[in-house]
């Protein structure tokens, strides 16, 4: 029997995306990048909604709860601007907080960019679902996935989620010992 493919969620969260303003770049890129740091048989569903903290939050919980998607990325709405709400969607949603990832993609998007500190991105839990936040600019998502990517397998592992392999031309995922 074949590995059923595992749905992730793609959220892209912009004014000016979801309104046809510009073209989205931020969905594509999460795309772009899963498609280079995943083995396993995966499938996006996305989604592109404006800086409302209801509307985040309502795909989010549709991500997690119907769609059963054992990580949903979002992309935009993590600065200090009045309309960036973001974190406060994911956290509203979530039961556990999982401050290491926002952390060490602030750590690294430093080494790159000095405003990265402006970036509230954060992570949770929701039931078996992992939710991650990456800043707006396209740019960044390839640096903060390549950051947290090799911890997401065993945090999916211990949320009961499916076996997500990685690719290891691209990320080498880290399962402690008899894991
Ligand atoms: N989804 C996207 N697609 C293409 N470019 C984007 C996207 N999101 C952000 N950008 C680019 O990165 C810059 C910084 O992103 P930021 O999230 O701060 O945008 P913003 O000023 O809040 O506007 P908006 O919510 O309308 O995207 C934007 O000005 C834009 O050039
Ligand atoms: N890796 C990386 N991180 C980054 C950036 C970037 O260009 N690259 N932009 C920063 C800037 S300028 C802002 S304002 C914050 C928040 O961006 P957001 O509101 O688009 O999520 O992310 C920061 N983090």
């Amino acid at each position: 029997m074949s590995t059923p493919s595992i749905p992730i969620g793609v959220v892209t969260v912009s004014d000016r995306a979801s309104r046809g303003v510009y073209e989205d770049k931020g969905g594509p890129g999460i795309v772009a990048a899963l498609t280079d740091l995943l083995a396993s048989p995966w499938h996006p569903i996305a989604r592109v909604i404006p800086d409302e903290r209801d509307a985040i939050a309502a795909a989010l919980v549709e991500l997690a709860d119907v769609e059963a998607c054992p990580l949903i990325l979002t992309t935009g709405g993590t600065g200090p601007a009045v309309r960036d709400v973001t974190p406060e969607a994911t956290e509203a949603v979530c039961e556990k907080m999982m401050p290491g990832f926002g952390e060490l993609m602030r750590q690294v998007s430093l080494k790159v960019v000095p405003t990265a500190i402006l970036s509230r991105q954060t992570a949770g839990i929701r039931g078996r679902s992992l939710i991650v936040n990456l800043p707006g600019k396209p740019s960044s998502i390839r640096e903060c996935l390549d950051a947290v990517m090799p911890a997401i397998p065993y945090c999916i592992d211990l949320i009961e989620g499916p076996r997500l392999e990685t690719n290891p031309a691209h990320c080498v995922a880290f399962r402690p010992k008899g894991a």
